[in-house]
């Protein structure tokens, strides 16, 4: 995507040293564009856990070139074991991460050692290209959704903006680009639908307001950022048309793992008969579990994201303020689980699908 005129992905490799990892650190969104280079795998981790680095199918393409700086260091098999490991434990709920390694060491381990650094770098590198291509590909087919709407809007008369609302950060800063949620939003705006969307702040880390806004804005995609608890609201008044989120995990029967609050948004939808998709590449996809409520790992996160919260000061620091008393404690599920029930369907690489086993089977026959 574009910042100033100026394309990027989410992570590249140093164009000039060859083998540092570039990444946005997305905790300085939006006050200020930092880039940061990563040099070894300590350092990948660590960006990951602190979410420095975020996104399911980003932490998935950042991990892999993690492994590939930790080669650097050691190309031995027990080495390459280890810091796998040590990479997919950093957070639980994206499948994207466990896939991402998973598939490096699939085809590390039948690579000899000397060959590692080499191979690795080099299925990294697919691994970002497939993410841009399959949410392109989403964003294609979500923009269908989206055409059908203001179609619909136009031959009904009256208010003809679509109007849409998305939950957390799913865009092309997520990803290694395009977005998966966004995708269709990007490429509506730009095929010149009059789209506007409600950009949940999301608590407690504030995706919404601080990232999806700041994309969008970018963009200079219409939207409006509204408190967590607004959504339902909205959707009562006939000012949402569609609800799109993105994903961390989709089990083979169709639930959804999503950041947290994402629930409360599809039952609020389902009340009020709007639309919820969820867009999501087939890497999203966990075909080893069925439940998601009792499958899905949920990642619980540190009770001070949720005592206190991080902005810009009237003086322009960014600093950090607590909003609860001394003392008070916090609890901080970072992601919730929508039973495919209420999901309308899912928007992915290959098409839009129903949230069920049938749907995915259908979609996916080389995978179910
Ligand atoms: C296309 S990103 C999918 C997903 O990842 C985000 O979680 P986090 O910000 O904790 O990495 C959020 O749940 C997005 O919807």
């Amino acid at each position: 995507m574009k910042i100033q005129g100026v394309a990027y992905r989410s992570v590249w490799v140093d164009p000039d040293d060859g083998f540092s990892v570039h990444i946005f650190d997305q905790t300085r969104l939006p006050w200020a564009l930092e880039v940061l280079r990563l040099t070894g795998c300590d350092e990948v981790a660590e960006a990951i856990v602190s979410m420095k680095v975020r996104g399911a199918p980003l932490i998935g393409a950042v991990a892999a070139y993690g492994l590939a700086l930790a080669l650097r260091v050691d190309s031995s098999s027990d080495a390459m074991e280890r810091d796998a490991a040590r990479l997919a434990s950093t957070r639980p709920t994206a499948i994207n991460l466990r896939w991402a390694i998973d598939r490096m060491l699939t085809r590390l381990r039948n690579t000899q050692a000397a060959d590692r650094v080499r191979v690795a770098y080099e299925e990294a590198g697919l691994i970002c290209d497939e993410d841009v291509a399959q949410n392109e590909a989403i964003g294609r087919h979500g923009l269908a959704l989206i055409e059908q709407i203001a179609n619909a809007k136009r031959a009904k008369g009256g208010e003809q903006t679509v109007k849409l609302l998305t939950h957390c950060n799913a865009g092309w800063i997520a990803t290694v680009d395009w977005g998966t949620a966004l995708a269709p939003i990007y490429m509506a705006h730009d095929a010149g639908i009059d789209v506007h969307v409600w950009v949940d702040e999301t608590r407690p880390r504030n995706q919404g307001a601080a990232l999806t806004a700041w994309e969008l804005g970018s963009h200079g995609v219409g939207h409006t950022v509204v408190s967590d608890n607004a959504g339902g609201h909205l959707m009562q008044r006939g000012d949402v048309d569609m609800v799109i989120v993105g994903t961390d995990r989709v089990t083979r029967r169709g639930d959804v793992a999503n950041k947290i609050g994402t629930y409360l948004k599809a039952a609020a939808a389902r009340d009020n008969d709007v639309p919820f998709w969820v867009a999501l590449p087939s890497t999203t996809i966990d075909w080893t579990i069925s439940d998601g409520l009792t499958e899905i790992p949920i990642e619980e996160r540190s009770a001070a994201e949720v005592t206190h919260v991080t902005g810009r000061a009237s003086d322009g620091a960014v600093t950090s303020v607590q909003v609860t008393p001394d003392g008070t404690g916090a609890a901080n599920p970072a992601f919730d689980v929508t039973p495919a029930r209420l999901v309308s369907g899912l928007i992915t690489e290959r098409g839009l699908c129903d949230a069920s086993a049938a749907g995915l089977a259908a979609m996916f026959p080389d995978f179910a």
